[in-house]
């Protein structure tokens, strides 16, 4: 199951710079895993906004939701969920 992923960081200002500092460094790591095993397929910056647009690959709606509130920054994100199907007019396989 594919979902389009959107999401925005917030940083508090109450946050302290070095916790905040480690957790990113954290939330690094899981992303490139993540990618490496296949489940975020996608991963873009939004240009100018501490925000991304990412693609999951998942088996099920309660799979994306462990992983996104596994995400070290997870308690500083909005988070926008949009399910995806495949189009058909895609040359793309493995649009599914
Ligand atoms: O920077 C972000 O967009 C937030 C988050 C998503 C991947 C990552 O490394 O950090």
């Amino acid at each position: 199951m594919l979902f389009q992923v959107e999401m925005h960081v917030r940083v508090p200002d109450t946050v302290d710079p070095a916790r905040f500092d480690a957790l990113k460094a954290e939330e690094k790591a899981r992303a490139e895993a993540l990618q490496k095993s296949g489940k975020w397929r996608h991963l873009w910056r939004h240009a100018g906004q501490y925000a991304n647009t990412s693609i999951f690959d998942v088996e099920s709606n309660a799979e994306l939701h462990e992983l996104l509130v596994g995400l070290p920054l997870f308690p500083f994100m909005e988070i926008r969920v949009t399910p995806l199907c495949r189009h058909p007019s895609s040359i793309h396989a493995d649009d599914r």
